[in-house]
């Protein structure tokens, strides 16, 4: 079955197609005496080696007339890092604009490839947060793994990042940095308090009043009724506001002190480290901000990215709700702040939120970096209502069944009464669900359920028929994101 590719592959007259073997003609490789090519037959993909020398014999696999095959696993993309550098994630040292892009089903980068290969966008291609590895039952090695495969696969050699994700503990930063991480997302939500934006100035006084003094003369020395004006952003900083900030974030802007100096500041290689404060429950002031930024400049303390919270709802898989001139007077607050400080602002829950890509591109001067995530399950959806809808409608029923428990993990404000029902869609509607948004985010928000849930016989009640539904319909998957990420990419003046 493989005399006629290996004389190929031998004689550098590969094709894409050998009696049912397809061949990622793009990844043909070759390392001084050794050629490797990436393979896929049924549902399996392969890697084919031919020749001698070291990374013939560090791939780990099955010899077989003079060729190896081997499988696409954890310690053979270490053995492609080692000898393409290219298949590694590598930090944004030249701090291009840059695009999150999150896959949870370890599919999706190839499409995410062909949107972005001819773009000065540095992607990142391996990002995941905790709750999402939670929420899929994967590691962190197995996000890498997948983007470094697809780069192979698609010959891309631009460079791509890994993001550890809403990292909460330096446990699991230490943990992502070993297994590959060239950025970090510190997720110093815990840290901040949440409940003093909802004190009166009565109780504010009192709860202030009991601070440690050294803390609050600290800040009250540097801060208290101070006046900040620079590119165009015009700054009061009142004893009301101080209390407030003081309380929310002072014991988060500590952390991030202890995780830099202690993990990021002291790390060898090249890492970005963005620091995220956009899941708190309000949205984030500029005066906030700008003090959270002075104290990270004042501790030396730097950063790539900054995510704030903006005014408005970033809520999952749907587009922007809010006043748009409200958001763009927001947006521009934060972006004078971050490049008052030298770093750029960060977007998350980016998915879809099309409304305000284009200002957020214009008030960016055109260096931001965006996250998305979720659209790319979502598309993966909506290829199965499209080809597989009695898969489809058991994927929609079983949403339906958790929704409630997933609602403890993502903010929404999904109204089900919007969504019709299943049984009054005829399947060739079934893909109008995608485009109704209490639908995208009753699919969305559901994933980890819909991925890992099991019977009680421990077989999963979807998860293996998603993912061979998706292998059969994988070029419609990746036509998918590539046009669904091409539109993101091209409202971000990015395309
Ligand atoms: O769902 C998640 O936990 C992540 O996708 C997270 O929301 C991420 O930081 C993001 O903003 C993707 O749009």
């Amino acid at each position: 079955m493989y005399k006629q590719l290996i004389k190929d592959l031998k004689g550098d007259s590969l094709k894409p197609y050998y009696e049912g073997i397809k061949v990622y003609t793009d990844s043909l490789s070759q390392y001084l005496a050794a050629k490797v090519v990436l393979i896929r037959q049924g549902a399996q993909k392969f890697l084919v080696a031919t020749g001698s020398g070291e990374l013939y014999e560090d791939l780990i696999g099955y010899e077989n007339n003079g060729f190896k095959l081997a499988f696409p696993t954890h310690e053979n993309r270490l053995v492609l890092n080692k000898y393409f550098p290219y298949t590694a994630p590598v930090a944004n040292t030249e701090h291009r604009t840059s695009v999150g892009l999150g896959d949870r089903l370890g599919l999706a980068t190839p499409g995410h490839i062909r949107a972005v290969k001819d773009t000065d966008v540095f992607p990142i291609f391996a990002q995941q947060s905790v709750r999402e590895l939670d929420m899929t039952h994967r590691k962190y090695e197995d996000v890498i793994d997948a983007a470094s495969y697809a780069v192979f696969q698609e010959g891309y050699k631009k460079g791509f990042g890994a993001d550890g994700d809403h990292l909460k503990t330096k446990e699991d930063i230490l943990k992502e940095l070993d297994l590959g991480a060239t950025m970090i997302t510190l997720d110093s939500s815990e840290k901040i308090d949440n409940t003093i934006l909802d004190l009166n100035d009565e109780e504010l006084l009192t709860k202030y009043e009991v601070l440690d003094a050294s803390i609050r003369s600290y800040y009250e020395e540097k801060y208290l009724d101070s006046d900040v004006k620079f590119e165009g952003l015009s700054l009061s900083i009142s004893k009301i506001q101080l209390m407030r900030d003081v309380l929310t974030y002072y014991a988060a802007i500590s952390f991030i002190q202890e995780v830099y100096e202690e993990i990021i500041k002291p790390y060898k290689l090249p890492l970005d480290f963005e620091i995220s404060i956009d899941e708190t429950s309000t949205p984030t002031n500029p005066i906030s901000h700008y003090i959270i930024a002075q104290e990270l400049k004042d501790r030396n303390i730097i950063i790539s990215t900054m995510a704030p919270r903006f005014i408005g709802e970033f809520q999952k898989g749907i587009d922007y709700i809010g006043d748009l001139d409200m958001f763009t007077q927001d947006i521009r607050a934060h972006v004078a702040i971050a490049e008052h400080f030298g770093y750029r602002i960060s977007v998350h829950s980016g998915s879809d939120k099309f409304s305000i890509f284009p200002i957020v591109a214009r008030e960016t001067h055109g260096k931001f970096h965006v996250k998305t995530a979720g659209t790319n399950w979502l598309e993966a959806v909506e290829v199965l209502a499209e080809k597989e809808p009695a898969l489809y409608r058991e994927v929609h029923a079983h949403a339906l069944d958790r929704f409630s428990d997933a609602t403890a993990l993502y903010h929404v404000t999904t109204n089900l009464n919007n969504i019709p029902s299943l049984h009054d869609m005829e399947d060739d509607k079934l893909p109008e669900y995608l485009k109704n948004n209490d639908a995208r985010q009753l699919l969305h928000i559901t994933y980890g359920y819909i991925l890992r849930d099991q019977d009680e016989h421990g077989n999963f009640l979807l998860r293996e028929r998603f993912f061979d539904a998706l292998d059969d319909h994988m070029e419609d998957y990746t036509k998918h994101l590539d046009e669904h990420i091409s539109r993101h990419l091209a409202l971000l003046n990015l395309k």
